[in-house]
């Protein structure tokens, strides 16, 4: 590649560049085998890209005949080792060699640099096994690279020049210049790599094609070769003809023309003559000869083989957890075969825009040749679009564009069998393999949940697999919950929090009831949880019940007995309620007797049509958005106060409640006043307890302060000592500069301006006013 004489064109890296060849360049051995899985994937995409352009514009075809990748590992005549990896693709011109390989256009890779500089070198080879590093993975067994490369010939391009892009792994700058060998390609890309001297094991075929076999041979639809040489013994009378057939075909494989089988053959009535002698043939393998993975039968496929492809396929380099290989047909006569996989993770961004769905790992196929993985937005439901899917079709035509595609009926019909599978597969994890539904419910518990929210057509499979924390389990299916009911209780009972743990719920005045008699309450902390209840509201019949709202049923009460016990509490707790009523008419709509407290002695509870504290704080985080009106005060007034009357401190309430002077007789306004205190702490408390605010915390704890003196027999009256120190005098000195110097490393510097942390951007927003000499706000209208 030597070419002194022609001018190259020389430019420096693009420092993001500069640092990862770095990396790269010092980074530890054991990964260096990653070279030529990031090479061979790089052909694939030119060649693919090549076959997609070819559908609307075929005359970036010509050039060179076979879609191919190739592979020559060989000692030069100047005595270097060079590996030269060649594809028949889409190619580079001039610039985008120097745009492509000189400068950094992946989004992973800030985050690689960031975390390899912050590593030690052991580190940065696992890194460099969960990134990828495309291109500059050649300089970890390279001293030097060089990428020739000839782009197709098209309307934009009609007459490509081959060019050269060199770079040396030490060097911060690369060229990039003329082929001085001309178009020697026909078209693609050939790079050239001059082995290190601790890295020659790579000229080794075996090695080679066992990486190959390893880590590419799914990653490419293409065929790869691999140019061997082995000694055959051949006749020696022969030996001149033979000689000229073997340089025949060497100077086959010296031109573009790949051949793939042995070309040397030997004449039949050769026997006669026993004189042998040893003759080299070149011979081109096709590595990747199996059908890919999906073509065959899923008998034949090892669970390696199948984390291998996805890993491939899908540039993830964490393991699937579960796959499901199946065939079918659409109903409308197109047959297909198709590989479903659950990742191990969600895709950090999945929860950032919970509405929208666009699936990006739906690879189709026709025919095993690649099409797309962009089947447009809502391709599969949200709750689904995770899931990362092979499909190959049978029966369409080949050239069928995205936009006719999805004119077809094989789209929707392939959406919904795919649904089918998917469900299929976790109902079968889930009956199967409870370790793996485990790790399944971790990462998709949520999303079920949505699902069951969103689908209608599948909620009742995706409600199966949804778990939920419960007073008596961590883990509880409905059907679970329902087979463990007790005798006549027709609710699932639940209480829901955001944000809680399941040990707080646990905890709640709600649950006390239904705790210590033993019934199951579903505990849920998570947002999308009670939007879940919600949405679902009945389970087989039975209906879900809020256990902080009015129309708890345990289904054992008789009601007859219940009523006329509720009745006579209430007639005897009538002057208590009452009176309680008065005092807490700004934050209940009735104070009743409680059927559902054990030990405390009072509780706020959302009546049927009101917010409990959960949603009314979901509601108030969106306060500011409007359109809740009057709507949303009404909901916020229906609540009741429950009053326990087996509480003493109840029971000491109404006492005293009794022995207030009737209305005829003389007022006692210090008891009156010391009762209405009380009343006040035991409501808030109750509002505190049920998960509520208090309408005023600085008048509560004023009040407890009080109420605790007069348990301590402290006076109530004592002022307490509010001596501070004073500020020092009045400094009217004017600051140097130099103690403002921290203003300059503020974001903004010194522009006047608000400033706003990063971590409030979006979150506040205020209105300027202009104001006048005397302080009034300047309104356009005063000009006029
Ligand atoms: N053999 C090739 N033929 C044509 N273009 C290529 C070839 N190899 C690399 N390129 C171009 O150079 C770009 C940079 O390659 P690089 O391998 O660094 O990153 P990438 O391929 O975009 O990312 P990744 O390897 O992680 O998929 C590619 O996007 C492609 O445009």
């Amino acid at each position: 590649q030597d070419a002194s004489d022609i001018p190259k064109q020389k430019h420096d890296y693009q420092s993001d560049v500069a640092r990862l060849r770095k990396i790269v360049v010092n980074s530890l051995y054991s990964n260096r085998d990653v070279f030529l899985r990031e090479l061979i994937s790089n052909a694939n995409d030119a060649l693919e890209k090549l076959r997609l352009t070819a559908l609307k514009e075929p005359e970036v075809l010509t050039g060179a005949e076979e879609l191919n990748v190739t592979i020559k590992a060989f000692k030069d005549d100047d005595g270097s080792s060079r590996i030269i990896i060649r594809d028949t693709g889409i190619g580079m011109t001039p610039e985008e060699l120097t745009i492509n390989l000189g400068t950094l256009a992946k989004s992973g890779t800030s985050e690689f640099l960031a975390r390899a500089e912050n590593t030690d070198t052991t580190g940065t080879g696992n890194l460099i096994g969960a990134f990828g590093l495309g291109f500059y993975s050649s300089f970890l067994v390279a001293d030097q690279v060089y990428v020739s490369s000839l782009a197709a010939k098209s309307s934009r391009n009609p007459e490509p020049v081959q060019y050269v892009f060199s770079s040396s792994a030490d060097e911060s700058s690369f060229e990039v210049y003329p082929d001085p060998h001309g178009n020697t390609l026909g078209r693609g890309t050939e790079i050239t790599l001059v082995l290190k001297d601790d890295t020659q094991e790579y000229l080794d075929t075996h090695k080679l094609a066992d990486l190959v076999n390893k880590h590419s041979s799914f990653s490419s639809q293409f065929p790869i070769y691999l140019f061997t040489q082995r000694t055959e013994q051949v006749p020696d009378e022969e030996a001149v003809e033979e000689v000229q057939a073997a340089e025949e075909s060497k100077t086959e494989v010296d031109e573009d023309e790949v051949v793939v089988e042995d070309t040397t053959e030997i004449d039949e009535n050769e026997a006669k003559e026993p004189k042998m002698k040893d003759v080299v043939v070149d011979e081109w393998i096709h590595l990747n000869s199996q059908p890919p993975i999906w073509i065959r039968d899923p008998k034949t496929v090892t669970d390696e083989e199948y984390e291998l492809f996805y890993q491939a396929t899908f540039k993830d380099f964490d393991k699937p957890l579960a796959w499901h290989h199946f065939s079918g047909d659409t109903g409308s006569g197109v047959s297909f075969r198709a590989i479903i996989y659950i990742p191990s993770r969600l895709d950090e961004s999945y929860w950032n825009n919970p509405l929208v769905s666009s699936s990006k790992d739906l690879r189709l196929m026709v025919k095993r040749t690649f099409i797309t993985s962009d089947l447009g937005e809502d391709a599969l439901p949200k709750w689904a679009n995770w899931v990362k899917v092979i499909v190959d079709a049978e029966d369409l035509p080949l050239n069928v564009s995205r936009e006719q595609l999805q004119s077809t009926k094989f789209l929707k019909q392939i959406r919904q069998i795919l649904l089918r599978h998917i469900l299929q597969m976790l109902t079968r994890v889930m009956e199967e393999d409870s370790e793996k539904f485990e790790e399944v419910q971790k990462v998709y518990g949520n999303v079920f949940k949505l699902g069951a929210v969103e689908d209608k057509r599948n909620r009742d499979k995706l409600v199966a697999l949804t778990r939920f924390y419960t007073n008596q389990k961590n883990s509880t299916s409905l059907d679970e919950y329902l087979a463990n009911k007790k005798q006549g209780q027709n609710q699932i009972f639940y209480l829901a929090d955001m944000g809680k743990k399941p040990e707080f719920l646990a905890k709640s005045v709600f649950i006390e009831k239904l705790d210590a008699r033993g019934y199951e309450v579903l505990l849920l902390g998570d947002p999308l949880d009670e939007i879940f209840v919600q949405n679902l509201r009945v389970w087989k019949k039975v209906q879900f019940q809020d256990v902080a709202k009015a129309g708890l049923k345990f289904g054992d009460e008789d009601p007859e007995e219940e009523k006329e016990e509720i009745e006579v509490m209430t007639e005897k707790f009538r002057p208590l309620l009452d009176w309680l009523k008065g005092q807490a008419e700004d934050v209940v709509r009735e104070v009743v007797i409680s059927n559902r407290l054990v030990s405390s002695s009072c509780a706020v509870v959302a009546d049927m049509f009101g917010y409990t504290a959960n949603i009314e704080r979901m509601m108030s985080s969106t306060a500011n958005q409007g359109n809740q009106g009057t709507m949303h005060e009404f909901a916020k007034k229906q609540k009741l106060l429950e009053i326990n009357p087996k509480s003493p401190l109840i029971q000491g309430l109404l006492r005293r409640v009794e022995q207030l002077p009737a209305e005829d007789e003389e007022p006692d306004a210090e008891a009156e006043a010391e009762l209405k205190e009380v009343a006040s702490v035991l409501i808030d408390g109750a509002l505190v307890r049920s998960g509520f605010h208090v309408p005023d915390s600085n008048e509560f704890f004023t009040r407890v302060d009080r109420i605790l003196r007069r348990s301590l027999g402290v006076s109530e009256t004592a002022p307490t000592d509010t001596t501070v120190k004073p500020a020092p005098p009045v400094d009217p000195e004017i600051h140097t500069e130099d103690d403002f110097a921290f203003l300059d490393d503020l974001p903004g510097g010194d522009q006047p301006g608000v400033y706003i942390p990063d971590s409030s951007k979006g979150q506040v927003s205020w209105e300027v006013e202009e104001i006048d000499e005397e302080g009034n706000p300047v309104h356009p209208r005063d000009e006029l």
